[in-house]
């Protein structure tokens, strides 16, 4: 049955301005979204909640709505269609737009009929580049339409407790008082699993530091690394402290944790999560010319979290798979090999590290890895950890708890 719904013109034309910010001007979705939400504070949640999802949503299935415009492109910059494609994409979610003077002539019998044409073609029903379908195809074969079926869904959120200021129990029971559900996730501690999405950066109980949003897949990367409290860990590709603010949080607050990273912005940002969640034993320090040399065979533990693909994190980040070209893959795996090889001096002798990755392709993973330890016989696999997207739900990382003679 079809929706027959007043939509509100100017909520229309922000998806149009975001999609032509991401699409034209080829800046980030979740800048453009923000960016938008923010210039108009009188929407209500309800507004900024269609905005937000109906954008993220077209930028995930762009290539399926431009399919059935009649133009199997994955880079229509022609913001003058992208009014029709909004409409396809309201017509997909079951709107009802015959009367509506916000959009041109809808075909829905055309439109239906591509649907289905394009049932035949896994790149276009999960909308994705051809050369991304051949390049993960190759690497991972068989389990590559499974997980790209997986990763062609809206992600859930998942919160990770801050157990240095209130207990998961606690956290459960305040949040229910506000009619917020979560469920406990098995296998991964410290997270928890929204059961309906809302706006939880909103929340009191954000504000005050009681949690942090993290996709419980990416929690399982410190729970991996075996650290202690007292210990000195370097996490060295830190970036705005995700896993450094986990990592804290398991050393209770104790013991020191040196959070570097080459983008000062990121690390700045890093302090005021840490202050907000209560922690004091992180220290960020921006890496110069001769950081590295200077921290060798200083840390107990080590966190090399490198730059990546972000192949699985699609479900979050939709517009990688349009803006990520193969020539970058190439360079951030050469990136990679040289964070692996020159970093893990940092590591003291008898120390674990963890080489990490939010991508499923091997040739970032555990091929790194295993020319890695070819190369440096004083280096040895304690344990590997894979998180498929589609046996998960999660996103998709790669994990390997590496020791040190
Ligand atoms: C996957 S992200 C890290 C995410 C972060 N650990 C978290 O949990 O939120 C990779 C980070 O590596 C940083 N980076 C890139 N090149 C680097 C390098 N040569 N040395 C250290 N960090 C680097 C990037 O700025 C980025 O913040």
């Amino acid at each position: 049955m079809s929706k027959v719904i007043k939509l509100f013109p100017p909520l229309i034309e922000a998806i149009e301005k975001a999609l032509v910010e991401i699409f034209v001007e080829n800046r980030k979705a979740d800048k453009a979204i923000s960016g938008i939400l923010k210039s108009n504070p009188k929407w209500g949640s309800r507004d900024r909640g269609f905005i937000a999802e109906n954008t993220y949503d077209m930028v995930r299935n762009w290539r399926l709505i431009n399919f059935c415009y009649g133009k199997d492109d994955v880079n229509n910059k022609l913001a003058g269609t992208y009014r029709d494609l909004i409409g396809i994409w309201l017509v997909f979610k079951g709107y009802d737009l015959s009367n509506s003077s916000l959009f041109g002539k809808i075909d829905i019998e055309k439109i239906n009929e591509r649907r289905l044409e394009a049932e035949k073609d896994r790149r276009i029903k999960y909308s994705v580049a051809d050369w991304m379908d051949e390049k993960i195809s190759e690497e991972i074969g068989v389990t590559w339409p499974r997980e790209l079926e997986a990763l062609s869904n809206q992600a859930e959120v998942f919160l990770r407790v801050n157990t240095t200021k209130i207990s998961k129990e606690d956290l459960i029971k305040l949040l229910k008082e506000k009619d917020v559900e979560v469920s406990e996730v098995e296998g991964v501690e410290s997270a928890l699993l929204l059961q309906k999405r809302m706006n939880v950066f909103s929340l009191e109980e954000f504000r005050k530091g009681f949690f942090e949003v993290q996709d419980a897949g990416s929690q399982m990367i410190s729970e991996l690394l075996d650290i202690q409290p007292e210990q000195r860990v370097i996490d060295a590709c830190a970036g705005a402290g995700g896993k450094t603010l986990h990592m804290a949080n398991i050393m209770k607050n104790k013991g020191r944790i040196i959070a570097l990273d080459v983008e000062e912005h990121k690390l700045v940002e890093l302090k005021t999560r840490s202050k907000r969640n209560g922690l004091s034993n992180i220290e960020p320090k921006l890496i110069e010319s001769k950081t590295i040399k200077r921290l060798r065979d200083t840390a107990d533990r080590l966190l090399l979290d490198v730059p990546c693909s972000g192949l699985g994190v699609l479900k979050r980040n939709p517009d990688a798979k349009w803006k990520l070209k193969p020539e970058f893959l190439e360079e951030i795996k050469q990136v990679q090999a040289t964070i692996l090889q020159d970093y893990s001096k940092i590591l003291k002798s008898g120390g674990k590290m963890v080489y990490a990755t939010c991508s499923i392709l091997p040739s970032e993973n555990e091929k790194q890895v295993e020319k890695f330890l070819a190369n440096n016989p004083d280096y040895f696999l304690i344990k590997e950890n894979k998180v498929s997207p589609a046996k998960s739900g999660f996103d998709g990382f790669y994990m390997a708890l590496i020791g040190r003679v």
